[in-house]
């Protein structure tokens, strides 16, 4: 499906998920750019704000951008280790305000959308999106964005309450979604994640990178094929 756009962009965190990326869509050549944009949604943002323009002045604008690299799977969702999800819901999900308890409500969370300062949610267009899911022999749910990465079972469980629909978290796509908003709209993006560990209590040595990044080069080797 990266065939029917002219010139496209994939913004991956680390160089890792980059040449995960990149030898998979190295036979489309320069109509497909990989670049590392760094951990977290402020370094992606400012990289893929740097990549538009400079396309842009050079006369060879962007038309789909793709957020992808691995993360975390919510297995309450059904999303494990090795899947491959694709975005139908951006959400940046811890951007805004922790509420203390009050007499009347427990302790919750406010987002900047409920305060009333601007979106949290980016919705790619769902014929994208399904052609994408299609192409990759992926699912489609809600990936959520955060700074933080999740550490606990708790927070997984308060994730998934506030999004019932997430399949997956990681840090990168609102960043990119943002960026593209404010300097490419109605450039369509895509966010494409394969999974290396389950969301919850942190773990580290059970995840699975190799397994993720290889999954990584298999959904996009579909994507360009
Ligand atoms: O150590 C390595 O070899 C290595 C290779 C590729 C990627 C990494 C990363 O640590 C990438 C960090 C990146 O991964 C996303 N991610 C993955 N799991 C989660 C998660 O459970 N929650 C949030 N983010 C996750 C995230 O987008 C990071 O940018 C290391």
């Amino acid at each position: 499906m990266l065939a029917a756009f002219e010139r496209v962009l994939v913004v991956c965190a680390v160089p890792a998920e980059r040449d995960a990326v990149a030898t998979a869509t190295r036979g489309m050549g320069p109509r497909v750019e990989v670049v590392a944009g760094g951990v977290g949604p402020a370094a992606v943002a400012a990289s893929t704000t740097a990549a538009l323009l400079t396309a842009r002045h050079a006369g060879r604008p962007y038309d789909l951008v793709v957020a992808a690299g691995i993360a975390g799977g919510f297995a309450a969702a059904g999303v494990h280790v090795g899947d491959t999800v694709v975005a139908d819901r951006i959400v940046a999900a811890d951007l805004g305000a922790e509420l203390p308890p009050t007499p009347q409500s427990p302790a919750g969370f406010a987002s900047v959308a409920d305060l009333g300062f601007g979106a949290v949610e980016h919705r790619p267009p769902p014929a994208v999106v399904s052609a994408a899911a299609e192409a990759a022999g992926a699912r489609t749910g809600a990936v959520l964005s955060v700074s933080t990465t999740t550490g606990t079972d708790e927070r997984a469980a308060q994730l998934l309450a506030r999004h019932p629909d997430a399949a997956a978290e990681a840090m990168e796509g609102f960043g990119v979604a943002e960026a593209v908003a404010a300097h490419s709209a109605p450039t369509p993006v895509l966010e494409v994640r394969t999974v290396s560990n389950a969301v919850g209590l942190r773990n580290r040595a059970a995840w699975r990178i190799p397994q993720a990044l290889a999954a990584l080069s298999t959904a996009f080797g579909k994507l360009a094929g």
